[in-house]
């Protein structure tokens, strides 16, 4: 049985994090997404003009899937398009002898322009993965019976390298134990239902957050306006519509955000809402936490993610989030 580890090395800000991927002969630095279902990557078959400063999949090693395509479009609008191969990918030990990689064809400017990332590894359900005719499995569903344990764990760090784990938990990873919550995954999402919130020091938390999804590949913790509004009022922050969205004060006193998930309470550190200097060298920092507005859900990204040591477990049959402090 396999299961491995590999590195997530976080970009300025915090703003994505990259893992080592080999794709048949080829080594790519890809942004893992649990908010997506398609492993694409730049390629032999992107314009030259798209693909300044990336490495790309060289689809010559790969089995083409003829007459099968797709195309992708993320919550912010970016995207990208193009042919489909069987080909050999490798992630921390772990081996895919046949996996869909998707060679980009076209590609949007912010993914064309963010030289870090070479493209993108979802591990959101496969019931979303855009390849057409025949809609293909993600990493995680191909090796899933060929691993240890059915499940992959995500340690996202502020500011340092971080770890994605295979068929395997990382008990050194966390501290205390670890809060399970059912998952549905309906939508294709790691979805939850998170419970109460508090702001500050008093981690007695009340209302309900309500419907979320664990999502690696957003920076920030979208949540329901009022949660937002509530936040700010005591963080001394304001909505900055020149900015689009909320901004505080970056100068190390925000408030930490509490939520309870499972009944168990979880604290996002306020230095991790002071997310980053609207302009380099501001005292005005863009707020980590954001209102959900128009997403119709709140989504749990990396400013959430680096505080704890989560666990995306199909072992039990129905599939469950892990959560522990870390
Ligand atoms: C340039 C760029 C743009 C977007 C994304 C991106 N990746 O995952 C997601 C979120 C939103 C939802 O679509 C699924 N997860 N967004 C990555 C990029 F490198």
């Amino acid at each position: 049985a396999q299961s491995g580890t590999v590195a997530a090395d976080p970009q300025q800000y915090d703003q994505a994090y990259l893992s080592p991927v080999t794709i048949g002969n080829s080594q790519l630095m890809l942004d893992f997404d649990t908010g997506s279902a398609d492993l694409w990557a730049f390629s032999n078959e992107t314009p030259a003009s798209e693909s300044v400063g990336h490495a790309k999949y060289d689809s010559s090693t790969g089995t083409e899937l003829q007459g099968y395509s797709w195309s992708i479009t993320y919550g912010d609008q970016s995207g990208a398009a193009g042919n489909v191969y069987a080909d050999k990918v490798v992630v921390g030990g772990v081996t895919a002898t046949k996996q869909a990689v998707e060679a980009a064809t076209s590609i949007s400017t912010s993914f064309s322009d963010n030289t870090d990332s070479d493209g993108l590894l979802g591990l959101a359900f496969s019931s979303i993965n855009t390849v057409t005719p025949k809609q293909q499995t993600t990493f995680f569903d191909t090796v899933k019976p060929t691993l240890a344990k059915a499940l992959f764990t995500c340690d996202l760090k502020q500011g340092n390298a971080g770890s994605y784990t295979f068929g395997y938990i990382d008990t050194s990873k966390y501290t205390g134990s670890v809060t399970y919550v059912p998952v549905d995954d309906s939508q294709g999402f790691w979805s939850f239902t998170a419970g109460g919130y508090s702001v500050g020091s008093d981690n007695a938390t009340s209302g309900s957050v309500g419907v979320s999804i664990a999502d690696t590949g957003t920076s920030l913790l979208y949540l329901p306006a009022a949660v937002a509004k509530a936040y700010y009022a005591k963080a001394g922050g304001k909505f900055d519509n020149q900015q689009g969205g909320y901004t505080l004060p970056c100068n190390g006193n925000a408030p930490d955000f509490n939520v309870a998930i499972g009944g168990k309470t979880f604290v996002v550190p306020g230095s991790y809402i002071a997310y980053a200097p609207i302009t380099s060298g501001s005292q005005t920092c863009f707020g980590g936490i954001q209102a959900n507005t128009g997403i119709g859900f709140n989504i749990f990204g990396d400013v959430f993610l680096k505080a704890v040591y989560a666990i995306f477990d199909v072992s039990q049959g129905a599939p469950r989030l892990g959560f522990a402090a870390q």
